[in-house]
């Protein structure tokens, strides 16, 4: 249950009170977060990591607004998203949130240019052919905006995925393990990219990774446990989220 409204300075970009989130698992209930309080400062880059089925994709789903919680506050930009509607969520997220899935989830019959302005679109918002053109630079697929999803490589149409998902210009960016498929060649690539528009655009970025080497480029990595966070490392090597890692595995 969603207690009274909170009201919080909207210093955070995403801030998350005392959030519970259970699921229906047959005859009872399974706990993906437990009490999980956390603050995420605008412009910062959080990778959040963690054994499977402890809770990251719950957590980058609750803050993006596509899963709510069972109890608790999630806020994106001060706003409790617990006292909008779902139609004002929807659209607070298309305005506010870009999301990265693992699968890319493009429209197949739709060209790489079409595909990126779709957010637009759906947005109600016209398509700016000259911004589309600078992310689609910037990603590296230049030459390609005809071409069909069914025509790119993997690491092709995350980059793609990428750029769609940063066409509203978003200020908050979440990337549900964007470089899971992907050759570590690639994954570089598109990792670039992230955290150069994160950069360039002052975006919030919060990424849910199994891999040492793309938490390290984080601001800070957040350990997650059966739902909770236990640990935090600030500016870390990968050997030390690798190190971490292994401990918590124990
Ligand atoms: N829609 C759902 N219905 C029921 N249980 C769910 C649902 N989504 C997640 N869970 C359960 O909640 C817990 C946390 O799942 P979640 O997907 O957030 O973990 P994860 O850390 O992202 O795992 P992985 O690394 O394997 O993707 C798991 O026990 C999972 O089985």
């Amino acid at each position: 249950m969603t207690t009274a409204p909170l009201t919080t300075p909207s210093d955070t970009a995403v801030r998350f009170v005392h959030v519970d989130k259970t699921y229906p698992d047959g005859n009872s209930t399974v706990s993906a977060l437990q009490g999980v309080s956390v603050a995420l400062a605008p412009g910062s880059f959080t990778a959040v990591m963690g054994p499977s089925g402890s809770g990251k994709s719950t957590f980058l789903h609750t803050a993006a607004g596509l899963d709510t919680p069972t109890s608790g506050h999630v806020l994106v930009g001060g706003v409790d998203l617990g006292t909008l509607s779902r139609d004002a969520v929807t659209r607070l997220r298309r305005d506010r949130i870009g999301f990265v899935a693992q699968a890319y989830n493009l429209i197949e019959h739709l060209t790489v240019a079409e595909n990126i302005d779709l957010p637009l679109l759906l947005a109600g918002r016209r398509p700016d052919p000259a911004w589309r053109a600078e992310l689609i630079a910037s990603v590296g697929l230049e030459g390609m905006e005809r071409r069909l999803p069914g025509e790119l490589s993997g690491g092709q149409a995350q980059r793609v995925a990428i750029a769609r998902a940063l066409v509203t210009r978003p200020t908050i960016v979440c990337a549900d393990e964007p470089t899971g498929a992907l050759d570590s060649r690639t994954a570089e690539q598109v990792l670039d990219v992230l955290v150069t528009s994160a950069r360039e655009l002052a975006q919030t970025v919060l990424l849910v990774t199994h891999d040492p080497k793309v938490a390290a480029v984080a601001d800070q990595v957040l350990f997650l446990a059966d739902g909770r966070f236990t640990d935090r490392l600030v500016a870390p090597t990968a050997e030390q989220v690798a190190a971490r890692m292994l401990e918590l595995a124990r």
